[in-house]
């Protein structure tokens, strides 16, 4: 179970402050207006921004005070995850190793979690070489090697268009029901929410607004509504 409990942040002008609870192995998706604090959120999470109060804790780990790389995620940003001047391979091999050491198995790790993500024959590929959308995989297969139980996504395939969206949305859900993964996931698309997830948080003005099931966004509440149209 991930328990978030209170956790918040304060920029000059502004509160945020989040709390919620989710299964593990479920896929939640992140859903609410600009500037509503989800990216707030999944820094706290991640630890790229330290909380003013509150705790984080996944399977009774308190991880609110661990440094980032301590803590049991993986995050996929939309774009920026690869290093230009590493291969393929390496770039995924940096989630092992970040000095890029590795032992001939977790070098067969890195090429199954490629070919998880359907590019074992790019691996000699720097980024340039690569499509957005290859890209993404690579990066995504960093994470996979990582082997975190909880992966954040922020609106990891939004540059890409629909149609390969969509394919990527459900590789993720595959593979994240496969490895029991517990997903949270930034997107501003609610047909995304509709394609990987279980069930939906809506941030607003800095907090939780409403915690539903998926069923939801196909028989919206008036409140609902006013986030998805
Ligand atoms: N570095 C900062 N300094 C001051 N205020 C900030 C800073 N970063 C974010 N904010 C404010 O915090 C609030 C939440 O921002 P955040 O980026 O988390 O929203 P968001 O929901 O991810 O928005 P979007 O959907 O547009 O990406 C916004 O009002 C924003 O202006």
């Amino acid at each position: 179970m991930l328990k978030v409990n209170a956790l918040s942040y304060h920029y000059q002008a502004e509160s945020l402050s989040f709390t919620f609870d989710l299964e593990p192995g479920s896929i939640t998706a992140i859903l609410g207006p600009s500037g509503a604090g989800k990216s707030t959120l999944l820094s706290l999470l991640c630890g790229l921004l330290p909380p003013s109060g509150g705790n984080v804790a996944f399977n009774d780990l308190n991880f609110t005070q661990l440094p980032a790389h301590e803590r049991p995620l993986s995050i996929l940003f939309q774009e920026h995850n690869l290093f230009g001047h590493l291969s393929a391979f390496d770039n995924i091999a940096l989630g092992i190793d970040p000095r890029l050491n590795l032992s001939p198995e977790q070098k067969q790790h890195v090429q199954q979690a490629a070919c998880n993500v359907g590019l074992e024959s790019y691996l000699e590929r720097l980024p340039g070489q690569l499509s957005g959308g290859q890209k993404q995989r690579i990066a995504l297969a960093r994470c996979l090697v990582r082997n975190r139980p909880l992966l954040l996504l922020d609106e990891p395939f939004s540059a890409l268009d629909p149609s390969l969206r969509r394919d990527m949305l459900e590789q993720v859900k595959v593979l994240a029901k496969q490895f029991g993964t517990t997903i949270l996931m930034v997107t501003h698309h609610p047909e995304d929410a509709k394609t990987i997830a279980d069930n939906v948080l809506f941030i607003d003005q800095g907090t939780v607004a409403y915690h539903v099931d998926i069923a939801e966004l196909d028989n919206p509440t008036d409140q609902i509504k006013t986030y998805i149209y």
